[in-house]
């Protein structure tokens, strides 16, 4: 079997007797992007942290390239893991050149140093600098000489915190697909902590969905995104809409039809949750809506509460006829019906996830953005 760049098995950290990271265990292949991602204080940084050795773990080990590199007794010091950083606020030094930057952790004659950095730099567009700078250059630039400094001592693998959050979204995009590929030209492992869905979709062969300090799913993005475990995972990636049924014979009833639950006992309460872009609208013909059909179910009768134009598509609210539930729903460009309009709602039950109901959790997990 392959042996992994990175391998943490088992970490902790506790902080006043709380686990912010509790038991997370990853692998990262050369070459292999790694997302973990999750909201606010679910303990992204400080995994990061411990895996960079400036912090260290209550428990777990960090293994690199089949090597042990630390545990709670053996420790191999940070500067001696070949592991490149790069956070948002790790600010190139204003007192020394471009060049100077780039060359700072390298090793060798001078020719050397200068050969590595001016190749570096010329990857990252911005040889033309060489000699100037930190304060000479745009916040964008300024990030690719980050990313030129970091990846000069070739280290074996890359931990990212956030990035690129300090970037204008137009310059986000371009920068983190140029990193991407010279990540990938330089076959490091990259571990990219990150709090944005979109980041972690956009950048990685496989994210890691962490809460509350456990890694709760791992997958390519494709499966976490299509496969949800839970009804938080649903909400973090996109809105979510939800229906609250309670379930007798294995059969929840809502407004959209029976859907199954199985093995779940009777008189206990599920949750439906669909993303918006799986709700279909149809028009009122004469007090009627569209045939039910197996795959959308039954229609069911719902008013605009509000439409908004979101850019490239339009997001509806409606409120349904059956049991008042607010339900959102996206289309493509411009539709903006009036508050009140009648129209019919049915959702690809393909894509609907039954879940033991939960109780604010989700909310409090990016539900409703
Ligand atoms: N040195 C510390 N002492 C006490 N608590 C800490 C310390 N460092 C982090 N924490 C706590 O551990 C939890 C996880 O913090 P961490 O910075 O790892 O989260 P995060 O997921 O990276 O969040 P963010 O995206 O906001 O940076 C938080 O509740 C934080 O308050």
């Amino acid at each position: 079997m392959p042996v992994p760049r990175l391998e943490i098995r088992n970490l902790v950290r506790l902080f006043d007797g709380r686990r912010v990271v509790d038991e997370v265990s990853l692998r990262i292949m050369p070459g292999q992007v790694t997302c973990l991602l999750g909201p606010s204080g679910c303990g992204k940084s400080t995994t990061l942290r411990m895996i960079a050795g400036v912090e260290m773990q209550d428990s777990g080990e960090i293994w690199v390239d089949g090597k042990l590199v630390c545990d709670t007794v053996f420790r191999v010091p940070p500067e001696r893991r070949q592991i490149g950083l790069m956070f948002q606020d790790f600010a190139l030094f204003p007192h020394l050149s471009v060049a100077g930057n780039v060359a700072y952790g390298l090793k060798g004659s001078k020719d050397e140093k200068r050969a590595r950095v001016a190749e570096l730099l010329e990857r990252v567009d911005l040889l033309r600098f060489i000699d100037g700078y930190p304060h000479q250059l745009s916040g964008g630039e300024q990030q690719r000489v980050a990313l030129a400094r970091a990846l000069a001592p070739r280290p074996r693998i890359m931990l990212m915190d956030e990035p690129f959050s300090g970037l204008d979204n137009r310059l986000r995009d371009g920068i983190r697909d140029e990193t991407l590929s010279l990540l990938k030209e330089e076959d490091t492992a990259v571990l990219l902590v990150t709090h944005e869905p979109d980041e972690a979709m956009r950048m990685a062969d496989e994210i890691a969905l962490m809460r509350d300090g456990r890694i709760v799913q791992q997958g390519a993005p494709y499966n976490v995104y299509t496969r949800p475990v839970d009804r938080a995972a649903v909400a973090f990636f996109s809105d979510a809409n939800v229906l609250r049924a309670q379930v007798n014979g294995a059969l929840a009833q809502t407004p959209f039809g029976q859907f199954l639950a199985p093995g779940v006992p009777d008189r206990t309460d599920v949750d439906i949750v669909f993303r918006p872009q799986h709700v279909k609208i149809d028009f009122d013909r004469n007090g009627q809506g569209p045939l039910p059909t197996p795959t959308d179910g039954v229609p069911a009768r719902a008013q605009v509460v509000r439409a908004r134009f979101m850019g490239h598509e339009s997001l509806v609210e409606f409120r349904v006829d059956y049991d008042g539930s607010i339900l959102k729903a996206t289309v493509p460009n411009v539709f903006l019906p009036a508050a009140g309009t009648v129209m019919w709602l049915t959702v690809r039950r393909d894509r609907c996830f039954v879940f033991p109901a939960t109780s604010g959790k989700a909310a409090a997990f990016g539900e409703g953005r």
